[in-house]
């Protein structure tokens, strides 16, 4: 990994849209994502994170207002999100957290359509490990699958807890569908593996279904986990993920460098009147704050400030 160099030589990639958004690849779970708070809840069989959740899709308003703050954790590949977002979870019943669906995309399930059973020649398909090992033939597809789980989780209405909150309700995503778009979509563009054509459609689309649910895919704002690319993979290797053992620090520096751009420098080009001026909490993930509890008080209190100035 990365630099795509020979656009010609795949087949065509709308197949691949066509499967995944509809025919022959199933969703496990009703949604996308899974809440930190309830995935043991989840494991044992027990109220599942949308059975708890309140009927409506719609986020409450008050005073042209959304009562229930949302925010996107967002950062390179192993910078701590994940470790960051269950601190979060930890830290406040007034914020619900809801994790990054990485294990839906390693386990589709092939061979079967929503809601029915797997036909027993059906097989599991990594579409993370798949888009790594040629990402000139998957990154499309993996764009389109992945921005759709994340569309999922934004769409799914905040627990009933956080409504009934009289304090300050935060629901966090572990990304977005910005980011899906103004960090890796346009990365793999940028890089050839995503074309230009497969950028315009993945951008016409995009836009539409931003338009389409306009408030409801809405950010309050954005916390970013900054560190320097060689400290993201130095935590990547040390994790181990057997799927990305071919990233390489080059990969790490081009999205340290879109995310400087869309959060730092703001010179991305963005769609969305409202993501223009988002406000942006940034944070210094260099340091090790799990074991420091100074340093995890300190970013807690910086959270708390920013979610109550939204
Ligand atoms: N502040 C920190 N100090 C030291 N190690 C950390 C810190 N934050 C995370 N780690 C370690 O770095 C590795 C990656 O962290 P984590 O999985 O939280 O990253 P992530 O940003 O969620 O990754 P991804 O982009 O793949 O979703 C883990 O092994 C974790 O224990
Ligand atoms: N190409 C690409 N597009 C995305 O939208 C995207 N979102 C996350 N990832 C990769 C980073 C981690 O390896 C792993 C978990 O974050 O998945 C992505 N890769």
């Amino acid at each position: 990994m990365y630099r795509c160099v020979n656009p010609v030589s795949r087949c065509n990639k709308l197949t691949g849209l066509r499967r995944v958004l509809g025919f022959g690849l199933n969703v496990p779970g009703p949604h996308g994502s899974t809440a930190y708070g309830t995935m043991s809840a989840k494991k044992t069989g027990g109220t599942s994170p949308s059975r708890s959740r309140c009927l409506s899709s719609q986020v409450p308003i008050q005073d042209g207002k959304a009562r229930v703050k949302r925010v996107s954790i967002e950062g390179n590949i192993a910078v701590g999100k994940s470790t960051f977002a269950r601190l979060l979870q930890s830290a406040s019943p007034d914020w619900e957290v809801m994790a990054e669906p990485v294990s839906k995309w390693q386990n589709i399930n092939s061979g079967a359509s929503k809601g029915t059973v797997a036909s027993p020649q059906a097989t599991v398909i990594n579409l993370l490990q798949m888009m790594y090992q040629d990402p000139q033939r998957w990154s499309y597809t993996f764009q389109t699958y992945s921005c759709m789980s994340r569309f999922r989780t934004q769409l799914q209405p905040p627990p009933a807890r956080l409504l009934r909150s009289e304090g300050t309700p935060v629901q966090v995503y572990e990304r977005s569908v910005y980011s899906d778009r103004y960090i890796f979509a346009l990365n793999m563009f940028e890089l050839g593996c995503i074309n230009s054509t497969e950028w315009a459609v993945y951008q016409d689309w995009h836009s539409l279904l931003v338009e389409q649910f306009g408030h409801q895919v809405e950010l309050e704002g954005i916390i970013y986990l900054r560190a320097p690319p060689q400290k993201c993979m130095e935590r990547l290797e040390r994790r181990g993920r057997s799927e990305e053992i071919g990233v390489k620090l080059d990969y790490l520096n081009k999205l340290h460098i879109q995310h400087e751009r869309w959060l730092v420098e703001k010179s991305t080009e963005l769609h969305f009147e409202k993501l223009k001026h988002i406000p942006v909490l940034q944070l210094d993930a260099s340091v090790e704050f799990q074991a420091d509890l100074e340093v995890r008080d300190q970013f807690l209190i910086k959270v708390k400030n920013f979610f109550n100035a939204l």
